[in-house]
Formats: structure tokens, sequence, C-alpha cells
């Protein structure tokens, strides 16, 4: 018999009691405790190999709320814990969100035992978290890590390691890149989203000769009037109320290295003018000051719009357009290269297999077949996303139609009243809108009322 330490967390002493018995006879010795108050107290006094957490403190609230801002808690104590969630309502949804939130596993309530005992096992085998994780975008080994998601407005200076970029499709926009990336020519990505519009961006930086400066990735169509030009450009001390300090902008922060500005088809005309103004000058003057300052900046731009119809219906500025697309690479959406599904989706299978510690080794061919069939609308971010789930949630090694949840026409989908669940409703709304807008973000965004960013911590939260 193995003698580890467990604790058990739940409010429901039967719970509790028939926990203890269990492990206690196979496992070794277990703490239980009905008031997750205490966790604290517990962790900072004890070591423990394994932590059961319940998800849903309160009786017959079932949103796991509580449950999630425990398990952020243990993790902030212990960033190593083993914690495994008990949920009581046979919401995968909650334990897809709980694994990404940082936990190694989940328990469906009521457990089998055999189930159960291995899943505890699993979680107390487990090697320590390797901070070399593969995927470059995570902001640590640990799988819950990345609790901030995508970059925001202000984007962030590139990985350091060089991104896989998978697909055959990509073949000839791989050569462009190649060709495209020591020159200094400014270069405007268009695709829609999803597409590896970012991945291409960087991949120019990393093959560029400015490769050893930053790469400063600003997603323009998020940053508000008011913000757009400190922002970008910087401020002085006492420009507007909450300047305290003299600021660098973006522009200034690429110095000798790469700007990426994303969504560039969403500015307003007066911010087109004031970066047409920038970029026919090479410098920059900081918000509150008249003093400009070089800079030496590449410029990529990427957009999902196509700006030769705004420049044609006037929304956006032609000499603008003609400034930043010297070069122009264009991605096909996923469903226009069905060949590349195959090797996009082992490729993420084996990197969440790895991330999520399952032992998922690839995919069936009555699945291949479906997923050439589907259209993605959300492309490779949603083929991703699909993927990830599924890993998490698959019991076998190879991945079945069953394990995907493939989205529906809205018109053939269930009503929404057939559920009262709020997060339900949210889901759906977004997935409507991901659909009839052909998973462009500004729309969706602008469609339910949501900024951007609140629009993408939905995604991820839901895992679309
Ligand atoms: N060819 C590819 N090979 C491997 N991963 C890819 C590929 N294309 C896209 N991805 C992955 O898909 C996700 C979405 O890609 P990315 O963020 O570059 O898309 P985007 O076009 O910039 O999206 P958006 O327009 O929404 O900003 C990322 O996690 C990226 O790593």
């Amino acid at each position: 018999m193995q003698t580890a330490k467990l604790l058990v967390v739940d409010d429901d002493p039967d719970v509790l009691l028939a926990a203890r018995l269990l492990l206690k006879r196979h496992l070794g010795t277990v703490d239980i405790e009905k008031n997750p108050e205490k966790l604290p107290f517990l962790l900072n006094n004890n070591h423990y190999d394994a932590i059961v957490l319940d998800m849903n403190f309160q009786r017959d609230v079932s949103s796991g709320r509580e449950g999630f801002a425990w398990l952020e808690r243990i993790l902030d104590i212990d960033p190593q814990a083993r914690v495994v969630l008990f949920t009581a309502y046979g919401d995968v949804d909650m334990a897809v969100r709980a694994m990404k939130a940082g936990a190694v596993d989940f328990v469906l309530k009521p457990w089998q035992n055999d189930k159960f005992l291995e899943t505890i096992r699993a979680a107390i085998n487990r090697p320590d978290d390797d901070s070399s994780s593969s995927d470059t975008n995570k902001s640590s080994g640990r799988p819950g890590a990345n609790r901030g998601g995508r970059s925001g407005p202000g984007g962030s200076p590139a990985a350091g390691k060089a991104t896989s970029i998978i697909g055959t499709a990509m073949r000839p926009v791989l050569d462009t890149v190649e060709r495209v990336a020591p020159t200094d020519a400014n270069v405007l990505i268009l695709g829609e989203n999803g597409t590896g519009k970012d991945l291409i961006a960087r991949a120019i930086h990393e093959q560029s000769n400015r490769h050893n400066k930053p790469f400063v990735s600003v997603d323009v169509g998020a940053l508000t009037e008011s913000l757009f030009e400190s922002e970008l450009f910087g401020h002085v001390k006492g420009a507007f109320t909450d300047a305290r300090d003299d600021r660098a902008g973006r522009f200034e922060e690429a110095a000798g290295g790469t700007i990426f500005l994303d969504e560039i088809g969403n500015l307003t005309p007066s911010q087109q003018a004031r970066l047409l103004t920038v970029l026919q000058q090479r410098q920059v003057t900081r918000v509150g000051s008249n003093k400009g300052r070089p800079v030496d900046v590449r410029l990529i731009c990427a957009t999902n719009a196509d700006l030769n119809e705004r420049v044609a219906e006037k929304t956006f500025r032609q000499d603008l357009l003609y400034r930043i697309n010297t070069i122009e690479l264009a991605l096909p959406p996923l469903r226009q290269r069905p060949d590349d599904i195959k090797p996009l989706a082992e490729h993420f299978v084996r990197q969440y297999a790895k991330q999520y510690n399952r032992p998922v080794t690839g995919l069936s061919p009555a699945l291949l077949t479906e997923m050439k069939q589907y259209g993605w609308p959300g492309n490779v971010r949603e083929l991703q996303h699909a993927v990830e789930r599924a890993v998490i949630l698959s019991a076998g090694a190879t991945l079945e139609p069953g394990d995907f949840v493939f989205r529906k026409n809205p018109s053939t989908a269930s009503p929404v009243s057939e559920t009262l669940q709020l997060e339900d409703l949210e889901r759906k709304a977004i997935q409507q809108a991901m659909l009839k807008y052909q998973g462009s973000i500004t729309d969706v965004a602008r469609e339910l009322g949501l900024s951007r960013q609140a629009l993408y911590r939905r995604l991820e939260k839901f895992g679309l």
C-alpha cells in the first residue's frame, strides 16, 4: 500500500466519511475538512500528496464559483499542489475549466471506487510540473498558470522559442515568410479569426535580423479612443489625470524590433490619421510633449477585414493601406485546407496529452472524417480548443467523434429555454454569434456588448 497523505475538503459529512474510508484503506492517511476556510491553515502546516476539493460548497449552488476560488487559493499557497476536484453535477464543462485553472483531474460524484482510487493514485504519482512546457503561449509550465489567456491590448514580447507551424497549405505562406523576413518590408497579414495571423507575425520576426530585439504585439482594435495614443506613443507626466510618470509607448518599447498591430481594420478615422503620421515621419511624440522621438521598428499589421472594400466605402484610408501593405500574406480559412486538419489535430493531441498528462495518442478515422466535413468557423483556434477539451475528457487512448461537440447550426440548435442556467445561456449566445459572424471577434463582441477582452475570456472559459 502507498503511504500518501491526503486531504479531502467537502461540506457534506457523508461524502467526507465515505472518501476517508476508501482512501485510507488503499492509499495512506487522510485528513478531512468540512470548512474550506481552514485550507490556508491546513496547507501551511501539512504537506499533502493530493487534495480532493469539492466544487460546490453551498447547497443547491452548482456554479462551482466557490470551488474555483478555493482552487486558486490552494495554488497560490502551493503552486505544485495536486488538486483533484469533486463535481457532483456531472458538469464536464466545469471540469474542463477546472483543469485549465490548474486542477490535475476531477472525479464525478457519486464516484466509482476503482476510478476514484486510480485518479488519486495518478495525481500522487504525477511528476512535478516541468517549466519547459511546449506551449510558448502559456506563462509557465503549469496548465492553470495561463489565467490571463491571450495578451490584451498591451500585447506582449514574443516568446523566445520558435513556434511550430503545421500544415502543407501553409507551405507557400512560409516560403514567402522566409523571403520577406530578412527585409524590413511592412507586411499585412490577412485572414479570418484563428487562421494563424499572430503566429505568422511572430515567425517573420523570429526569422528577421531583428529577432534578438523585442516583438511587441498590440491589439489596436481593442484600444479605446482615449487610450490609443498614450498606449502606442506614450505620454509625459501630467499629460492627463492618471499620468503620474513619463511612460514610453509600445512603439518605443519595440525599438530595434518588430511591432505587430493586430485588428488594424478597426481603427477609427482619427486613429488612422495619427498612425499614418507616425509611419510617415518615423517618429513618435508622447502625449503631452512636443518633442518627436525617432523610432526604428519593423511594422507588421493584421486584419480579418477586407481593407480594399473598406477603402472603397471610405472607412479606411487608402494612403494608410499603401503604407502598411508592401507585402500581403493571405491565410486561408481551415475549411479550405482539409488536408491540414489531421496534422494539426495530431499536433494538438501531442501537445495537450503532454500538458495535461493524459494517455491520449491519436484520433480515430471516423473522427477525422467528421472533422473534415465540419466548417470550422473559428478556424485553427477552434480546432485547438476542441482537441484540448477532448484530450482532457476522453477516457480512451484514441479520440472518437463522441469526444467532440461540433457547433450546431443555430436553426437546429436546441431552444435556449431548455435550461435556465445563466452560463449555458451565455455560452449559447456566444456560439450563435460566432456562427453568425463566422468567428469575427470584433463583430461578435459588438453584437453581445462585450469588450474583445471580455469575449476572449469567455471563449477561453467555455473552451470555444
Ligand atoms: N498552422 C498552424 N500550426 C500550428 N498552430 C496554429 C496554426 N495556425 C494557428 N495555430 C494556432 O491557432 C491559434 C490561433 O492562431 P492565431 O492567434 O495566430 O490566429 P489569428 O489569426 O491571429 O487570430 P485572431 O484574428 O483571432 O487574432 C494559436 O494558438 C496558434 O498557435
